[in-house]
């Protein structure tokens, strides 16, 4: 073990991976590297546990020690009090560790640097090249889980495109899946060109997988989400009506959008798929005659649009729950539903079933063929939608589906609810830990007195509504504001800011 390899947080997930690999008595444990956009470079290098979730709570607090050692002697220190403090034999197994990387152009160096950190303990490694994030969680579920699936890329697609054949000839829908999608010229663009089926027609742009230095360069979900409006590749020539979509750079987010009659451009963001989601099930679940007792709750976080919130609990009566940003917050929450579906604003997100919603549903004894079809569906939901964690492709089939059986076009999914102009900046302050939130990070605790003079503002603007937190991945402040029109949330949002900045 030399210096150097200290230095690399991503040896010290590898080691990381692998202990807990050793805990759970060999199981396979992912890691996923998708290099973040900001230092340090190695905070895109992340665990997934055996069923495909994220590091549990109880080992975070070892992790984020690990990852913020200083010294060799630090260190070792660390790693004993990790072996002693979860009982950890290091001499009953060895570890057993799966690993892959998207596109970016870190990857191959922190890839290697994580194998060490597996090697460094006398783990096995299998680097499973490229992939998206999810097919990664999906890969570590299905080698630890059989029933889960074929424990390879191609059973990921095989399993996928299963689904969705059998969802379309229950409802007879001859006509095939058709959508284009921004493959943010990342590993989500290659990828989706495996998917093979006379029933999905898929249109990839922006695919240039093997330019990384391309990566997100005006297109993907985040510039789509963020600028509201078109990517490269469809703002030339958008086709009225026409459903598009974009992807994140690892192919765990995705939005969807379309260009009215008059090429206005429109947004079906995260909170879009969730309703949408959320409300295909429940009409599904309503069709049921007979007794089925399941729990369906919305996940949110103070991102969600004003609108979205009010639509889902006045609308559709589903409670809304919210969660701190970042998903692994929305996913452990979600876990509290039978049907838990969870998407932050930005496109990212899942919809979650519990045991007890798949063993109702096979139980259930269907009253007529139309009950048959319904229930069939519900549960080939459970194979369609990734399990693990948010999956742009999978949630983009989950939409497609949707809206074909449920006969919906894009502007009536668009016309549920309108949403609330909004606005979102960031600021860069001296200390953004000195921004202390409480209430899932809707209101702040510190700096003090920060708050009364946002609520006063707030009280001003019609619709108004407006929150500051520090960003949990970039040294910086983010700004969030709505209102009833779009001067009124930029001028909301520039009032809070120079409080912010009054104040910082
Ligand atoms: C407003 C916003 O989009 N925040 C993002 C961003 O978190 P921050 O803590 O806001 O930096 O990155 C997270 C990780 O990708 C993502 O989960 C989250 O939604």
């Amino acid at each position: 073990m030399n210096a150097t390899k200290l230095d690399s947080v991503a040896f010290r997930v590898g080691l990381l991976a692998t202990l807990r690999s050793i805990k759970l008595q060999n199981q396979t444990i992912g890691v996923m590297i998708t290099a973040s956009h900001n230092p340090p470079e190695d905070n895109g290098v992340k665990i997934v546990e055996p069923m495909g979730e994220m590091l549990p709570q109880a080992w975070e607090p070892l992790a984020t020690k690990l990852a913020n050692v200083n010294s060799f002697d630090e260190f070792i220190e660390v790693l004993k009090e990790i072996v002693e403090s979860e009982k950890i034999d290091l001499s009953a197994n060895k570890g057993n560790v799966i690993l892959a990387r998207d596109t970016r152009e870190s990857g191959p160096a922190l890839l290697s640097a994580a194998i060490d950190g597996v090697l460094s303990l006398g783990g096995s490694y299998k680097d499973e090249g490229e992939l998206t994030t999810p097919q990664l969680h999906y890969l570590t579920r299905s080698s630890n889980d059989k029933s889960f699936g074929q424990a390879t890329e191609a059973g990921y697609y095989t399993k996928l495109v299963k689904t969705i054949e059998e969802i379309l000839k229950i409802w007879s829908i001859e006509k095939p899946l058709e959508i284009t999608v921004d493959g943010a010229n990342g590993v989500g663009a290659a990828k989706l060109e495996n998917i093979k089926s006379s029933k999905i027609q898929v249109t990839v742009i922006n695919d240039q997988c093997d330019q990384p230095h391309m990566l997100n360069v005006d297109c993907g979900a985040d510039y789509v989400k963020t600028n509201q409006k078109l990517p490269a590749g469809i703002s030339g020539n958008p086709v009225p009506l026409k459903l598009y979509s974009s992807f994140d750079g690892d192919a765990d987010r995705v939005v969807l959008y379309y260009v009215d009659k008059d090429l206005k451009f429109k947004l079906l963001d995260g909170d879009k798929i969730a309703t949408l989601l959320a409300g295909f099930i429940s009409g599904l679940l309503n069709q049921l005659k007979g007794d089925v007792d399941l729990k369906l709750g919305i996940v949110q976080t103070a991102y969600a649009n004003g609108s979205s919130t009010k639509f889902i609990e006045s609308t559709l009566n589903v409670p809304v729950a919210f969660t701190s940003t970042g998903v692994k917050h929305l996913h452990h929450k979600a876990q509290e539903y039978d049907i838990g579906v969870y998407f932050e604003a930005n496109g990212h997100g899942t919809v979650l079933f519990s045991e007890n919603y798949i063993t109702t549903l096979k139980n259930y004894k269907s009253l007529n063929d139309e009950e048959t079809k319904v229930q069939k569906t519900l549960l080939l939901l459970v194979d369609l939608i990734n399990q693990t964690v948010g999956d742009s492709i999978s949630d983009l089939f989950a939409v497609l589906i949707a809206l074909a059986v449920s006969k919906k076009t894009p502007t009536d999914w668009d016309s549920q609810y309108l949403d609330l102009p909004n606005k979102l900046t960031k600021l860069i302050v001296n200390d953004r830990f000195a921004f202390k939130t409480t209430n899932a990070e809707r209101q702040l605790l510190q700096p003090v007195g920060l708050q009364e003079k946002i609520d006063e503002t707030v009280a001003k603007f019609k619709n108004g509504r407006s929150f500051v937190r520090a960003s949990g991945t970039e040294n910086a402040v983010r700004v969030y504001a709505e209102a009833d029109t779009k001067e009124n949330c930029e001028l909301l949002n520039s009032e809070v800011s120079e409080w912010v900045k009054k104040f910082s």
